[in-house]
């Protein structure tokens, strides 16, 4: 297996608190991680460490065998770190497929002032109906964004994330605010992307963490108290402990 991600002795602190303390661990290219943890963890406060919103106070990020710690969040976009909910928010009053169109545009690096010229670009439209049509969304393709339902938003938002190609994804809670069927959908688009991109996914919905994950990491009080696979997770006492109060989260 191949390490895309890993970080070595990430440390944040914020004033007295050390919210990311002594983290060490490893992304395998193909797999879907998934990062769990109570409240408070320190779960978002990796994550925008490694899409490069926040800077380490110690340690190191590498991505792809180069050391990315001190990228800004735009240049590890770059280089294929992607990440959803990311600064290119979804435009309101464009349709599904353009919003699709402007994102692959923009990974081709052509500008943005665009969809009057995109009319001749044919690549564009091709490349975004290709991904439009690998998706439930693609039924909803000429609906203005406006008018789709928080789930299919959230799905236009990964699949614009997708359109910029990355090799490593990290989602912090795709299932957040979606109802049962949402989440269901959700669920089964993001198993329909595995092999395919690397996932990092934060979710506290352990229903879709434990459909989904290879690999579960455990974060408490800023550490990783433990890395396996779903049984082995589900199993440990240690585990459990540390969602006590809230056990029947890992049934
Ligand atoms: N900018 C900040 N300044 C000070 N403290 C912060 C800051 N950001 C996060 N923290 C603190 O760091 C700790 C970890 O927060 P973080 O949001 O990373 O946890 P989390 O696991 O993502 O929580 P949740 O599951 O509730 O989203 C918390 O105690 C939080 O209050």
């Amino acid at each position: 297996m191949t390490t895309i991600l890993e970080t070595h002795g990430l440390v944040k602190r914020f004033a007295g608190l050390t919210a990311t303390d002594n983290v060490s661990f490893a992304l395998e290219e193909g797999q879907i991680h998934a990062l769990i943890g109570p409240n408070g963890a320190g779960k978002s406060t990796l994550i925008h460490q490694l899409c490069g919103n926040l800077l380490p106070t110690e340690g190191r990020i590498m991505f792809a065998g180069q050391d990315v710690t001190r990228l800004a969040p735009a240049a590890r976009v770059a280089r294929g770190l992607g990440r959803t909910f990311q600064v290119t928010s979804l435009l309101g009053e464009f349709t599904v497929r353009q919003n699709m169109a402007v994102a692959v545009q923009a990974r081709m690096g052509r500008n943005l002032r665009i969809l009057d010229r995109m009319n001749a670009r044919r690549d564009v439209w091709d490349e975004t109906d290709d991904l439009l049509g690998g998706s439930p969304l693609g039924r909803r393709a000429d609906i203005v964004v406006d008018d789709l339902s928080h789930g299919e938003r959230k799905q236009l938002e990964l699949l614009v994330s997708l359109a910029g190609r990355p090799k490593v994804l990290l989602l912090d809670e795709p299932m957040a605010g979606l109802g049962h069927a949402e989440s269901q959908e959700m669920i089964d688009v993001l198993k329909g992307l595995r092999g395919k991109v690397t996932i990092l996914l934060v979710e506290h919905d352990m229903d879709a963490v434990f459909a989904l994950a290879d690999r579960i990491s455990v974060l408490v009080y800023g550490r990783i108290i433990m890395t396996g696979n779903a049984e082995e997770i589900a199993a440990s006492a240690e585990v459990r402990e540390a969602y006590l109060g809230n056990e029947d989260e890992l049934c």
